[in-house]
């Protein structure tokens, strides 16, 4: 009799020490990262499909889990545009920015800090209620200015918009300390309180540098930044700070205040920033824990890498939005 014997099936097998593989070869990574602060900016645009909402979810906590320190810095401006359109309000942009009428600053609010990053915390927390909401207004984490953006040569007002000037991190720092996932959300106050609308990716800069991150992470709905958009699906993969600032001036939409961010972040100390395509399941984990990396790069003294896109989709995708 054999009873209480089993065999493993060969395709079981298999798959078991596959997993080992592919967990060993982790290590480096997790060598590398383990207590480090992580940046990561959620856009609106990578937030359209629930699937790709609850792999992204998966991606935060195991990074958590692995102990990593990720924060996560959400944007929604798809979302704001949608409310704002129900409420029968005209979206307007100039050089990637929202103009913001106080009547929209109360929407910009509302949708933020009440509706996607409420959505965002309820996804985390599905793991084990380590992700905590805040916004630019709490514990005086942002401080902004009216920002006056210069278009077409001339220096404009787009109403209630803010550039971050000044960050207190303690309030996000006292939840990493304590375990947590931070989930900030970006309105914030100027000087007077009056409440501003600042671009996400501005916002995610603003915090990387102040909490010495490791690496920003910014999530969007294309594969990275195109060396020649809308014309050809070829990707810049890695880029020096230098050379982005030289290619800023020729960019369109929000790709301005995203590569500026990621700018920003890199020649204020952070080590690399990085656009990735958040349309990808578990692109966070693709980005960490691969050698090449996805998306597009910044990083000090890198000389210019193009490659062909991964997929021959993204220019289609992305020029939709
Ligand atoms: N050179 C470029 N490379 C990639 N995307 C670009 C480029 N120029 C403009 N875009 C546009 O920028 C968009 C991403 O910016 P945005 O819509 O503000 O994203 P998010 O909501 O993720 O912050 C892309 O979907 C694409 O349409
Ligand atoms: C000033 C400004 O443009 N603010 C943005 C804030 C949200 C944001 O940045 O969202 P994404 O990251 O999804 O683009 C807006 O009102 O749309």
């Amino acid at each position: 009799m054999t009873d209480g014997i089993t065999d493993w099936d060969p395709a079981d097998w298999k798959k078991a020490t596959d997993k080992a593989a592919t967990l060993a070869h982790a290590l480096p990574w997790l060598k590398k990262y383990h207590g480090k602060v992580i940046v990561v900016k959620y856009g609106g645009n990578a937030m359209t499909d629930e699937t790709l909402k609850r792999a992204f979810a998966e991606d935060i906590v195991f990074l958590r889990l692995a102990g990593f320190k990720p924060v996560v810095v959400h944007g929604g401006g798809p979302q704001i545009s949608s409310m704002l359109d129900r409420l029968g309000i005209e979206s307007e942009f100039r050089g990637g920015l929202r103009v913001t009428t106080p009547e929209t600053m109360e929407v910009v609010r509302m949708v933020l800090t009440g509706q996607v990053g409420r959505e965002l915390v309820g996804l985390l927390n599905q793991h084990g209620d380590l992700a905590v909401g805040l916004s630019g207004e709490d514990g005086g984490l942002f401080t902004a200015q009216k920002t006056m953006p210069v278009i077409d040569g001339v220096e404009t007002d787009i109403g209630l918009v803010g550039e971050v000037v000044g960050v207190r991190p303690e309030a996000v720092q006292d939840l990493i300390e304590a375990g947590r996932i931070p989930v900030v959300s970006t309105v914030a106050p100027d000087a007077s309180g009056q409440v501003h609308n600042v671009n996400a990716d501005t916002a995610a800069a603003a915090l990387a540098v102040a909490l010495g991150a490791e690496k920003l992470l910014v999530l969007t709905d294309v594969e990275g930044l195109y060396a020649d958009w809308p014309n050809s699906s070829d990707v810049i993969g890695e880029i020096s700070p230098e050379s982005l600032a030289e290619l800023i001036p020729t960019l369109s939409t929000g790709m301005i205040p995203k590569m500026t961010a990621c700018l920003k972040a890199v020649q204020e100390g952070v080590k690399r920033s990085t656009v990735i395509d958040g349309r990808e399941p578990h692109a966070v984990l693709l980005e960490i824990f691969t050698d090449e990396g996805v998306g597009t790069q910044v990083v000090p003294g890198a000389a210019t890498r193009i490659r062909t896109a991964l997929y021959s989709t993204s220019v289609e995708k992305g020029a939709t939005s």
